[in-house]
């Protein structure tokens, strides 16, 4: 029987412990010795790190409207799906994306406050049935995050900075739109609770893709 393909996503709200986990992730895999694809949102491929750029800098003239950024975030997702996504996982890659489609739902949806109903009608025009195997969704308090970012001295992400009232409750209002995808599609969504060490997170993200690996091949 032939390996097939299995598409992760990672998903989590800022300084969840997303890329670290992923990177962890890649590794344990390819030493299992299974071909591994790394992506990340928006961006992954040359027009979609393009559109990664004008997301971060207009927030330099405030100017952006939130159907725009609704585009711009399935703009770059349609190329990545086509460019990148669909022919690694028709070649029995394992291919894991550092934020995805539940993003959307959860930012520009729950967090901006666009009408849910319409974001799915874009994402899937992005997405098609391009749909994950399996979503890891970290969860950790916001004070968690908080710090981890500050320890990482990161600039605000963008999101944040475009915001002209970065208040804690668009955040608050993300981690509710999580929650509900999680309640929604629990077969697809495992929470995790990342709140603990890197390896304690590394070690649940295993328990949840280990038999799923194994029932893919080798
Ligand atoms: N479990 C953890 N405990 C403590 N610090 C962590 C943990 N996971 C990640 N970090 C650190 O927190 C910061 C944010 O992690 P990162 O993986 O970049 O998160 P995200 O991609 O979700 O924004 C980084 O400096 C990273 O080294
Ligand atoms: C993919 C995606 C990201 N975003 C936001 C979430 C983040 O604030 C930002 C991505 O910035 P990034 O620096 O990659 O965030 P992180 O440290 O969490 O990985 O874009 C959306 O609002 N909608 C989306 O569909």
């Amino acid at each position: 029987m032939g390996v097939k393909g299995l598409f992760i996503t990672f998903e989590g709200t800022e300084g969840s412990g997303k890329t670290t986990q992923v990177a962890l992730l890649a590794q344990s895999l390819r030493e299992w010795g299974r071909r591994v694809r790394v992506v990340r949102e928006p961006g992954g491929t040359p027009i979609g790190e393009e559109i990664r750029h004008t997301l971060k800098h207009s927030h330099q003239n405030h100017a952006m409207a939130w159907e725009t950024e609704l585009l711009l975030m399935n703009a770059s997702r349609a190329q990545l799906v086509r460019e990148v996504i669909r022919p690694a996982l028709a070649a029995g890659e394992i291919v894991l994306c550092d934020r995805f489609a539940d993003s959307t739902i959860a930012y520009q949806g729950y967090g901006r406050g666009l009408d849910l109903e319409m974001v799915r009608r874009v994402i899937e025009v992005a997405v098609g049935d391009t749909w994950p195997d399996l979503t890891l969704l970290l969860r950790v308090p916001p004070e968690v995050s908080a710090e981890r970012l500050r320890a990482r001295q990161a600039t605000l992400p963008f999101v944040r900075d475009r915001m002209e009232e970065a208040d804690a409750a668009f955040f608050e209002r993300v981690a509710r739109g999580y929650e509900a995808i999680a309640a929604a599609d629990p077969k697809r969504v495992r929470v995790i609770d990342a709140s603990g060490s890197v390896e304690e997170v590394r070690a649940a993200i295993w328990r949840e893709v280990a038999p799923l690996v194994a029932l893919t091949g080798r």
